[in-house]
């Protein structure tokens, strides 16, 4: 599966103990991040990630071209909710987006950890199958 991290400042330290906490998981799986938050992670896991630029430098939109190609199966996106950011129509964009293509995103950790434990059963299966038969003009 293909599986991006993307935390605000105030909780990256969640995501790290988050992504140490299911590292065996991510591990057999093709991983991307904003650039700050894949950093963060790859400073305290073994785990190898493909960071996009950072979220206010246009990261969000970076994974939102992915979502739009439906090319991810699964975004932990931990949003901070008591503050501003200058991004914001970006962060929007990029969780429309998700709706748009019906990928599932969660935006906190006891969401997040719902579907770490979906993912381990074997219930992301299913998106083999869009992937198969993605329409598009590509
Ligand atoms: O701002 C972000 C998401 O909106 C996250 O970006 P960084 O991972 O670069 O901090």
């Amino acid at each position: 599966m293909h599986i991006a991290f993307i935390a605000h400042d105030r909780k990256k330290e969640e995501m790290v103990n988050f992504v140490i906490a299911y590292e065996a998981t991510f591990k057999g799986h093709q991983l991307y991040s904003t650039g700050t938050t894949g950093m963060r992670i790859m400073e305290q896991t073994e785990l190898q990630i493909h960071r996009f630029m950072s979220g206010p430098l246009g990261g969000d939109q970076q994974i939102g071209a992915m979502v739009a190609k439906n090319e991810l199966d699964l975004i932990i996106f931990l949003r901070d909710p008591l503050m501003a950011q200058p991004h914001e129509p970006d962060i929007i964009a990029l969780l429309r987006l998700c709706d748009v293509q019906g990928i599932p995103v969660a935006t906190n950790v006891a969401t997040a950890e719902l579907l770490v434990r979906a993912l381990q059963r074997g219930d992301f299966a299913w998106r083999e199958l869009v992937h198969k038969y993605k329409q598009g003009p590509e």
